[in-house]
């Protein structure tokens, strides 16, 4: 579903990715772990492009967004990015639009379908994130665990193929972790292939069907979570989980 080869970014001069190699199979669940500052958010927004690489190969669903550090026609791209659903860490929903119209906007520009499908298809996910009742409410109104979880409903709107995750959970007071983590356990226990930064390591634990670990622009480790949890092989794996 996802290929990443030799990916490279610099930030001013710095190599913030250095040479980034993983994929992530159809239904799969993969956790990337690592320190604050390691790299995981820009190897994610690097999949939606929201940052453009350096150099390296990025294949989705069998097609190139980048090629040896080319970048795809413009719409080729667009069509990836439709593949994807992200969920940010601090929500990123639209403040001046309802909950229902946050989840119908997308879909309608990109005439996903038949307004009337679309908007049986935002009820449907509103009940399913536990939401049915705030399809009215503005995101003002709404917890940090609501929010996220309209977000998350909002991503599933484009019916994607993979799911990327930037810390979901980050954010919010813990006593809300639970209702957002228990709907990304929903989605994974129905196949959806998903890719999650996050430091809820219980969650990596026991959601994740394979584990990446990160450290200063590289990928240190990857196993199940047996292997990296149990007996990680790395030093500074071993060091990371210490601390966590
Ligand atoms: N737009 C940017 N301009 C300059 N430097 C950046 C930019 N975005 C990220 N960085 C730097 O890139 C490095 C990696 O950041 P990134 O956010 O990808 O790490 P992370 O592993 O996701 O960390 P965290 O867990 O704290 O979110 C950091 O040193 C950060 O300061």
């Amino acid at each position: 579903m996802l290929r990443v080869e030799n990916v490279k970014k610099s930030f001013d001069g710095e190599l913030i990715l250095k040479n980034i190699r993983f994929t992530v199979n159809k239904n799969e669940v993969v956790a990337l772990i690592g320190p604050s500052g390691s790299g995981k958010s820009t190897m994610l927004r690097s999949l939606v492009h929201l940052e453009t690489i350096d150099d390296g190969e990025i294949y989705i669903d069998g097609e190139y967004m980048v090629k040896n550090g080319k970048y795809g026609k413009p719409q080729q791209i667009r069509n990836i990015q439709r593949k994807l659903g992200m969920v940010f860490q601090h929500f990123n929903l639209f403040p001046h639009l309802t909950v229902r119209k946050n989840l119908e906007l997308a879909p309608k520009l990109a005439k996903l379908d038949t307004d009337e499908a679309i908007s049986q298809r935002s009820e449907q996910l509103l009940e399913k994130v536990g939401l049915g009742n705030r399809m009215d409410a503005y995101p003002s109104k709404l917890s940090g665990g609501q929010k996220q979880r309209v977000a998350i409903a909002r991503a599933l709107m484009m019916k994607p193929k993979l799911m990327l995750f930037d810390e979901p959970t980050s954010a919010l007071d813990p006593e809300l972790t639970g209702e957002v983590l228990s709907v990304m356990k929903e989605l994974a226990a129905e196949q959806m292939t998903m890719v999650v930064v996050t430091h809820e390591m219980a969650f990596a634990k026991e959601v994740a069907d394979r584990i990446i670990f990160m450290d200063r622009g590289e990928i240190v480790e990857e196993g199940t979570p047996d292997e990296i949890f149990q007996n990680p092989q790395n030093e500074r794996t071993k060091a990371f989980l210490k601390r966590m």
